[in-house]
């Protein structure tokens, strides 16, 4: 069962990484507009050469557009966008925009930053930025810098530019913890949901979801597959006799031992009481007869115990191969009839019998 907890971790990332492209499909469509309108702006007010650079920087925005849509990754679409970002605010800086008010345009770069890279690579960002920040404010007269900003609008620009991003650092961390909470919480019923409680094998509403599964791929691709269906012997003697926790006990051990015998890709749930039901894909009925009496045999010479007692626990078993029905039902008809069958001839035993090699193997065969 924690192949299912992996694939719904992989789901949730999936969801996560599912909004964070469509949120950069946004934000490129916004960007590539406010660039395109701030351009016309500054052109209409004679900032000529201001435009023309925010109307480059369009052009790249939309380039990324276009090879987004060419390559649909979403990753490669993210970092192209980062860079064409940083880019234009290294030029805001050092160019003061129209009218020293280029550096204003950073404030909605720390939520992006966390939201998209994460916080540690987030503030590695940052803190790069207001390097280079300080950089242009220390140093005017260096090369590409053209702004000269007064010393009061350097103070509260770091000043609230630092609020600002300890407070979408704190924001974007209190969301990651709540969602991993609520990721772990949901894994966590959803475990409960398909796992029996007492044994921690799957349930009987899992198993009939795989079987389901199992049947359409048979339909789809021809792939076989067995069920056994397997029921403790004079189970209610046990209970009886020794008290309904030692009952308890030896249903888990015996979960144990089977979880034990059967492959990954096999599927071992409670069916219900002290019945549960094996299912084993790829797996002939000659496959599964041999293994099911490999498991007899094994709980047969096991030593199961219950407050320093042996308690005598033999098993019976029906099984039958999806080949030999037409439906899910009809299986477990045949296998529920198998089942009687063992019983019907004595116990600690597999039905059917099969008149081959296995058949010494099988008791009363
Ligand atoms: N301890 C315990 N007993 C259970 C549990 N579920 C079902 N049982 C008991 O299992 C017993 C099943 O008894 P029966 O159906 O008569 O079957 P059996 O005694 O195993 O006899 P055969 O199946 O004919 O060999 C009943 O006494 C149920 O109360 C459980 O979770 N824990």
């Amino acid at each position: 069962m924690k192949h299912l907890a992996d694939d719904r971790r992989q789901s949730a990332k999936q969801d996560e990484e599912g909004r964070a492209a469509r949120l950069l499909a946004w934000l490129s469509a916004m960007a590539l507009l406010f660039l395109l309108g701030i351009g016309a702006k500054s052109w209409f007010s004679g900032h000529g050469n201001h435009a023309v650079v925010l109307w480059c920087f369009a052009v790249l925005v939309a380039l990324n557009i276009l090879a987004f849509l060419k390559t649909r990754d979403p990753s490669q679409h993210k970092v192209g966008l980062l860079i064409v970002v940083s880019a234009l605010f290294v030029y805001l800086f050092a160019s003061g925009g129209e009218n020293n008010t280029g550096p204003l345009w950073f404030y909605v770069f720390p939520p992006l930053l966390f939201y998209l890279t994460g916080l540690r690579v987030g503030t590695l960002m940052l803190l790069v930025c207001l390097l280079f920040a300080t950089l242009v404010f220390q140093f005017p007269q260096l090369p590409f810098v053209t702004a000269e900003y007064s010393a009061d609008f350097k103070v509260r620009f770091f000043a609230t530019i630092c609020f600002e991003a300890m407070f979408c650092f704190l924001l974007e961390y209190s969301r990651r913890k709540a969602r991993n909470e609520l990721l772990a919480q949901a894994m966590s019923h959803e475990q409960a949901a398909r796992t029996d409680e007492l044994t921690g094998l799957a349930n009987r509403r899992e198993m009939q979801q795989r079987l389901q599964l199992e049947y359409n791929r048979y339909q789809r691709s021809g792939h076989h597959f067995s069920v056994a269906l397997i029921d403790l012997d004079w189970f209610k003697r046990i209970n009886d006799d020794y008290g309904h926790d030692a009952g308890d006990a030896v249903l888990r051990q015996f979960a144990e031992l089977l979880a034990q015998m059967v492959r990954q890709t096999d599927l071992a749930a409670r069916w219900g009481g002290e019945e549960f039901l094996l299912l084993l894909p790829d797996t002939s009925l000659l496959q599964a007869l041999t293994l099911s009496e490999r498991l007899r045999q094994k709980v047969a010479d096991n030593h199961f115990q219950f407050r320093g007692e042996t308690l005598p626990v033999s098993i019976s078993a029906g099984v039958s191969s999806i080949t030999q029905s037409d439906s899910i039902n009809h299986l477990l008809k045949q296998v529920d009839v198998q089942l009687y069958n063992a019983k019907a001839a004595g116990r600690n035993r597999i039905a059917p019998r099969v008149k081959s090699r296995l058949a010494p193997a099988i008791p009363g065969a």
